[in-house]
């Protein structure tokens, strides 16, 4: 579980994040959505530490991360898992170099036992015969996995995703959402992504956070956000084509995966 109480973050005396306080439970995809410039990855990159809070605390389960030392934070940070945006894999280094970053950076571990994990997490996402290849040598979808691959192979209990579904087609992007919550509900991983995928909300969304101008304004699960009267969440919900499509059978019929 992590657990944000009253964060505040500003630049340059201009207020980003204003008071936001949210729990985000373990074993489930909680989603930040919110329209461009809202704050969504300012409030990502506070909850990982990446960005220094103006005031507020933020827990990892019963440690309060904020008020640690950058060398105590380190316990914490390991246990981490984070997919970037574009996926963020080294262009010059192999998949299986790539997975295996952490360990090399991290652990102690024998070669074997390196090359053992990084093929287990391989064969979890369900990539085989890529060790060798290069990220430019790997469709979207592809590298999008092996960042999924690198995120889990230190086993982590947190998993940070900024828009992981950017720059994928939509049928790529349901298998990579569920990939997801496959893995987030297996290993029982506190995740926490960050989208403006209505797609996604409507097929992972347990738990979702709306950020309006830098607040949290609406708070729920991808079955509330389709009957919600909250104005501008419905603006920014209903922007999307295939949101409406949704909104429209949804008197109707929402189907298992919220499509
Ligand atoms: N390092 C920074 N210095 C100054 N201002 C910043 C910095 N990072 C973000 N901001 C500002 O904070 C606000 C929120 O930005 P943020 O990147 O969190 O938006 P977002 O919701 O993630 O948008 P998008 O969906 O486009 O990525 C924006 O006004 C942005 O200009």
């Amino acid at each position: 579980m992590i657990r944000a109480e009253h964060i505040v973050k500003s630049f340059d005396g201009r207020v980003v994040l204003k008071d936001i306080s949210a729990t985000f439970a373990t074993g489930k995809t909680n989603l930040i959505i919110g329209q461009s410039g809202s704050g969504k990855t300012v409030l990502l990159k506070s909850l990982v530490g990446l960005h220094a809070i103006d005031s507020g605390q933020i827990y990892y389960d019963d440690v309060c991360y904020t008020s640690l030392s950058f060398t105590e934070r380190k316990a914490i940070r390991q246990q981490i898992g984070m997919i970037f945006q574009g996926g963020a894999l080294l262009d010059s280094s192999t998949v299986e170099e790539n997975v295996r970053l952490p360990l090399d950076l991290f652990t102690n571990q024998s070669s074997k036992e390196k090359r053992d994990r990084v093929n287990f997490c391989l064969q979890r996402v369900n990539l085989k015969d890529v060790n060798d290849l290069y990220p430019a040598e790997l469709s979207g979808g592809m590298i999008k996995r092996v960042a999924i691959a690198r995120a889990i192979v230190m086993n982590p209990k947190y998993l940070f995703c900024d828009e992981p579904n950017s720059g994928l087609d939509p049928m790529t992007s349901v298998v990579i959402d569920n990939l997801i919550k496959e893995i987030t509900e297996e290993y029982n991983i506190t995740t926490i992504i960050n989208t403006h995928d209505m797609n996604s909300v409507l097929e992972i969304g347990e738990h979702v956070i709306f950020i309006y101008k830098g607040e949290k304004w609406w708070e729920g699960n991808k079955h509330d956000i389709l009957n919600s009267d909250n104005r501008e969440l419905n603006e920014f919900v209903f922007a999307s084509t295939m949101a409406k499509r949704a909104k429209a059978c949804s008197g109707l019929h929402i189907s298992e995966t919220g499509r």
